[in-house]
């Protein structure tokens, strides 16, 4: 039988809630999302016919303050992908240390077959739909699968309107022209990075000159490859979901040129100075670095006994089996776990949020500033938990988090 994603993610969760011997009624509160809205509205096309879409709005657990989550738009989306992706946005929000609890949102549809005003109408009557819900002191809602800071912006302005007055931190990822912050679209990429740094130091890895090798090279993953030159690193081997190529000589691959011809061709064959490789060579290459920004269940116990590199990162959200996982650890591969290190856009949705609130904006300077210090920081309170209970960054990552969101559950008891 095939586990759902709710019962993945509650199986992560059961697995730190015994290793912290939680008590079952703590265990209870967690293991089930806090509340959850199910909403069938109606939106004119621009046929002139009506057509009826269904939404979901799931809050995990808003203990550490508001809910944050993403809102998507994906026509496979179910209320039980939405379910475990709250859970896991409330993790995340505690190993990075910010003051929010976990939640996630979808419209069931597919945006290709949606003009811009068709979308326009859905995302407006999807959030006067949750409007019970949502709010910048009760849920904040961030970019996700095919949604952007134009979709953030209508959020925003659906929200404002109901009210009388423009409420910017509803949302977060907006154009900076209505409250954005600067270094947005960055954050999960520079966060990542800033992570690797961490990583590589305890391991006394020096980035200069360290080979990376990056699994994909999407939006975020091509920022990744950038910020990880500028740190000094060289990129050996890159893919797309066609095809791998990897460096002919040591020097590697100059990243602006495999940049533009991705963008450009939209795709990594045939870029000067590579050789094709297949995506399993790809990940077995010898490295120190791989990053994996790509899809689900790419390293498993059928390749992980052949991963040569000294760190592996994942950028995309469960890219390693448990099994894969086991066996990584057993060859003392660093992992550093999708819940902290792809928690930068959490992060700087944040500060967004914060200076929303206070009407008060900050440099892209002081955001990139504020956000390497709060990656770092999380990475090495992870790190120390890992060295005190022996075990992996991710099993580190999961007790941390679980132990925060416990502890303000127990400082806040139960009402009435
Ligand atoms: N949780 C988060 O905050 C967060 C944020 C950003 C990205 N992500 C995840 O990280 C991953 C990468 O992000 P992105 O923005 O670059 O995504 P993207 O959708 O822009 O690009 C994905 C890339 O993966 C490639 N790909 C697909 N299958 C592949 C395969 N088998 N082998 C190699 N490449 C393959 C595609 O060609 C594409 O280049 C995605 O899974 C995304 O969901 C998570």
């Amino acid at each position: 039988m095939i586990e759902t994603t709710m019962a993945t993610a509650q199986r992560q969760f059961d697995i730190a809630a015994e290793l912290l011997a939680l008590e079952p009624e703590v265990r209870d509160m967690l293991r089930e999302p806090r509340r959850e809205l199910i909403v069938h509205f109606p939106v004119k096309l621009d046929n002139g016919r009506v057509r009826t879409l269904t939404g979901y709005r799931v809050h995990h657990n808003i203990t550490r303050g508001p809910a944050l989550g993403g809102l998507r738009l994906q026509s496979s989306a179910t209320l039980d992908e939405m379910q475990a992706l709250a859970m896991w946005m409330t993790w995340s929000c505690a190993i990075v240390q910010i003051p929010y609890g976990g939640a996630k949102g979808a419209i069931v549809c597919d945006h290709r077959e949606l003009t811009s005003g068709e979308l326009e109408r859905i995302i407006r009557r999807y959030v006067t739909e949750i409007t019970p819900l949502i709010g910048a002191e009760r849920d904040v809602i961030m970019p996700d699968l095919n949604t952007n800071e134009q979709t953030m912006a209508w959020i925003m302005d659906t929200y404002s309107m109901h009210h009388g007055y423009t409420m910017p931190s509803v949302a977060t990822g907006k154009p900076v022209q209505v409250g954005g912050s600067q270094g947005h679209g960055q954050g999960t990429a520079r966060g990542l990075c800033y992570t690797v740094r961490q990583a590589a130091s305890k391991i006394g890895l020096d980035l200069a000159g360290a080979r990376v090798v990056m699994q994909g090279s999407g939006s975020t993953g091509r920022l990744v490859l950038q910020f990880l030159a500028e740190m000094g690193c060289r990129v050996i081997a890159a893919s797309d979901d066609n095809t791998g190529v990897v460096a002919e000589t040591d020097a590697g691959i100059d990243v602006n040129t495999l940049i533009e011809h991705r963008v450009n061709t939209d795709g990594v064959a045939n870029l000067a100075g590579t050789k094709p490789i297949s995506h399993n060579e790809l990940l077995e290459l010898p490295c120190d670095i791989l990053v994996l920004a790509a899809g689900q269940n790419d390293i498993s116990g059928a390749n992980a006994g052949r991963i040569q590199a000294k760190i592996v990162v994942e950028l995309a959200n469960g890219p390693i089996t448990p099994t894969g996982d086991s066996i990584l650890a057993n060859k003392q591969i660093m992992v550093v776990p999708d819940i902290l290190a792809n928690a930068g856009g959490i992060v700087v949705s944040y500060f967004e949020w914060v200076q929303g609130l206070q009407e008060f904006f900050w440099t892209e300077r002081e955001v990139h500033g504020e956000l390497a210090t709060t990656m770092e920081r999380a990475f090495n309170e992870v790190f120390t938990v890992a060295q005190e209970r022996f075990v992996p960054l991710r099993t580190a990552a999961y007790l941390l988090a679980v132990d925060r969101v416990v502890r303000a559950m127990a400082m806040r008891g139960i009402y009435p």
